[in-house]
């Protein structure tokens, strides 16, 4: 296959990228130049007139900013309300009175002042108490130079915003693709710099076909509880040469299956004769928590050595149990031997530190070129302390079987030099394709875990990749970056739902099936290679429409949903194939152990519900500007209201029961409504945030009831698969048939289902 294939296939990737950063830098800008820091602050987005209560250093060389509402501004001292939680990238900047033009203001009209003071003091927030929060600052990536906190500062959240790390990302996804052309078609003076190609690669690629070896012996499982569908997973992916996808539907034990294939290639059988070193990714930190979490519970192995893991990443954002803590390579590295002496070297930097700021008991603060030389002995420590924790993460590495990373963090400089056989990606279906290939360039084999049926990854510049659809067609297109979409003007953009996610420049090419393994190899059928249309199309989706299902191992019987809740899903989303497992099949509200009521209630023995609000005029309303805005449906979340009632009163715990809605307005106003009532363990949010995740009972509010017959995001198979497959034992439905059923052809069949198969209730009646 022709390298300019392959060429074309990574611009139109990098095209799309710089895309988004424009998008997302857009959207930035627009929340931020429309609100105040009062205006802010009032959102929970920032915490006005702080002062430093101390600067420390942390796990990692981090610094540690500690600010607390200083007495002799407030009259109290605990923080108003706010949204700041551990994790959360936020800025620290000098607190700005932008109405007055006070001494204190004119010091920030300085430009350069102002944006040293803000990117100096980027970091993620560590901790937080009602009067106090602490924001962990990584010296090696901001120049925190000789910046003085001011006296009075604002924490400001920027998780929703292009933060550093973001544009981290960024460079490295775009750095990691142009790698990749430099692989596929190198020039001589760059060839050095790139990483080898693999024949991984080129099967990534369509310039190879992939393989699969025989397995000539039984696997012996350890888990010994792995249904049919999950060993046949597990077999699978022992047997794939360079790349295997498993496709996991809700509830399936996809991590599960995941857990026994580490086990397997880490260990010394028949099947894997060489003990395999891993790097498991994950889209999100969570994901990448929950398999460190099930790896630590394994029992310890009857011989040998327990698996060595190591998780990378920013210790606040690492779940905060123990075992997970002390697997990071932090506090690994803290336990070291070699520990001691950067142990001392912290202590020095942290007396320079407190000097520099005053905070030394009885200390006066330095001035001229005393505060000069102690800053070039801090900057002197920084750097012996950085090196000394380096070669320590080094020597932790090299004794780690599996390395535990977020893609982006596989990136980060503990792993420059890493190799390893085997590289996992869990959720790789919520992961852009770029970022895959950050950790993909450090393995020889790719496996891929995900559901193509539920959300793809959030993508900001969406609506301008529609724009360009149409402009596509009549010239050429630039973004704000000025980078030029590579995609030849003749090719059509068709709204076939099947091509929806690739642009076809050709029909592709037949490939060479490898010698040793054809007979397998032929399973696969070679489509070609297309440039993606958006970036939602992940590279698990890819690759199945690269090779078709041949790719892929499906995990079939699911252990969470009544086998009622589970019948729509399974027939519509995953040809009827997702089996519900019988331990799970008929459960109810009713057999859940805490239930202690007598009620006879029926809600306790219906597995699904529908209450049509057809007829009742129940219409939603815009919540905002424009078309821009979200939708709310006030007599909606009354019904949601007194169904939760009910569910309450039958004896179900506010914990136990979930909202799902997918208008953000929607879960204002239902919180504002239930959270003084059943408190915060009555969880209400948006269907985004609850994938993967899931509740014995769920409510959904569909919310769209208007005339025109508009459904918006209702639409969106994946976000409604998800949303229906989040309960256990007892799925409500609240909405209104005659709006929703003329949204598509889903949409259709679902209320048709319901109608048959829900207990349906008229909510203007009941
Ligand atoms: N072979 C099995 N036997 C019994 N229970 C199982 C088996 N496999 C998975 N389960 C159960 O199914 C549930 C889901 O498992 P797991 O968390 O591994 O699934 P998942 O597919 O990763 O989940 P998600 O749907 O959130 O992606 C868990 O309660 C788990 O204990």
């Amino acid at each position: 296959m022709s390298t300019e294939r392959v060429s074309t296939f990574i611009d139109r990737h990098l095209f799309l990228l710089s895309q988004e950063r424009d998008s997302e830098v857009e959207k930035t800008s627009l929340v931020f130049s429309k609100c105040g820091p009062k205006l802010l602050e009032q959102k929970g987005l920032a915490l006005n007139g702080l002062g430093i209560a101390s600067i420390g250093v942390g796990l990692g060389n981090k610094t540690l900013v500690e600010l607390e509402r200083p007495a002799a501004y407030h009259a109290i001292t605990v923080f108003p309300p706010h949204t700041f939680r551990p994790g959360d990238l936020a800025s620290i900047e000098e607190n700005v009175v932008s109405t007055s033009r006070s001494k204190k203001s004119t010091k920030l009209t300085n430009a350069s002042v102002r944006d040293k003071v803000k990117s100096a003091a980027e970091g993620v927030v560590y901790k937080v108490s009602d009067s106090r929060i602490i924001i962990a600052i990584d010296p090696s990536r901001s120049d925190l130079g000789d910046f003085e906190f001011p006296e009075r500062c604002r924490v400001l959240k920027l998780a929703n915003n292009i933060t550093y790390d973001r544009k981290v990302l960024a460079v490295m996804m775009e750095s990691a693709l142009k790698q990749l052309k430099i692989i596929v078609s190198p020039s001589q003076s760059e060839a050095v710099e790139a990483p080898k190609r693999s024949r991984l690669i080129e099967v990534l690629l369509g310039m190879a076909m992939p393989s699969r070896s025989n397995i000539t012996h039984d696997v012996s499982f350890f888990d010994v509880s792995l249904n049919d569908s999950q060993k046949t997973a597990v077999r699978f992916a022992l047997e794939s040469v360079e790349v295997a996808c498993i496709h996991g539907p809700p509830g399936t034990g996809k991590t599960h299956a995941l857990i026994e294939i580490i086990r397997q290639l880490t260990s010394n059988t028949p099947v894997n004769p060489r003990p395999l070193r891993l790097l498991v990714c994950g889209a999100s930190n969570l994901s990448v928590d929950n398999i460190l979490e099930r790896l630590l519970a394994l029992p310890a192995p009857s011989q040998g050595t327990r698996l060595v893991v190591t998780r990378i990443g920013h210790p606040a954002r690492v779940i905060q149990h123990e075992g997970a803590l002390n697997s990071t390579l932090e506090a690994q590295a803290e336990r070291s031997d070699e520990a001691a002496l950067a142990r001392d070297v912290k202590a020095e930097l942290e007396t320079a530190l407190g000097v520099l700021s005053g905070k030394r008991k009885g200390g006066k603060m330095l001035r001229g070129s005393e505060r000069k030389r102690m800053w070039e002995e801090v900057r002197t420590l920084r750097k012996e302390y950085r090196q000394r924790e380096r070669d320590i993460g080094k020597s932790v590495l090299q004794e780690s079987q599996v390395v535990l990373a977020t893609c982006h963090s596989s990136g980060g400089y503990q792993l420059r030099a890493q190799e390893f056989d085997v590289v996992i990606i869990d959720e790789a279906t919520q992961a852009l394709e770029a970022v895959c290939w950050i950790p993909i360039f450090k393995a020889k084999k790719l496996i891929l875990a995900g559901d193509p049926k539920q959300l793809p990854p959030t993508i900001h510049s969406l609506l301008a990749s529609k724009s360009f659809a149409t402009t596509s067609s009549t010239g050429s297109h630039k973004n704000l970056s000025g980078t030029t979409n590579p995609v030849p003007q003749h090719e059509r953009i068709d709204s076939d739902d099947d091509e929806r996610d690739c642009i076809d420049t050709d029909g592709g090419s037949a490939l060479e099936a490898p010698g040793p393994t054809s007979k397998i190899a032929s399973r696969f059928r070679y489509r070609g290679l297309t440039p993606p249309r958006t970036l939602e199309l992940t590279m698990f989706e890819r690759l199945e429409k690269m090779y078709g299902p041949g790719i892929k191992c499906m995990l079939t019987v699911q252990y969470r949903m009544h086998a009622k809740i589970a019948e729509f899903p399974s027939k519509v989303m995953y040809d009827s194939k997702l089996i519900t497992h019988s331990s799970v099949a008929t459960h109810l509200l009713r057999h859940f152990p805490n239930i202690i009521t007598t009620s006879d209630d029926d809600i306790l023995e219906t597995p699904v519900v529908f209450f049509d609000t057809a007829g009742c005029e129940y219409f939603e309303k815009l919540d905002g500007d424009g078309d821009e805005g979200s939708r709310c449906n006030e007599n909606e979340a009354t019904v949601v209201h007194n169904w939760v009632a009910s569910l309450v009163a039958a004896g179900v715990n506010p914990s136990q029961i979930g909202i799902l809605t997918p208008y953000q307005a929607q879960v204002a106003l239902l919180s504002s409504r239930l959270r003084l009532l059943y408190g915060p363990e009555l969880e209400i949010g948006t269907v985004d945030g609850m994938q993967g995740r899931e509740k014995e009972a769920v409510i959904i509010s569909l919310v769209r009831s208007n005339d025109k017959r508009e459904v918006g995001f209702l639409k969106d198979e994946r976000r409604l698969n998800v949303a229906m497959t989040r309960a256990r034992r007892h799925l409500c439905i609240v909405g209104d048939s005659s709006t929703v059923q003329h949204g598509s052809k889903y949409l259709k069949d679902w209320l048709a289902w319901l109608e048959d198969n829900a207990d349906v209730r008229y909510a203007g009646l009941d």
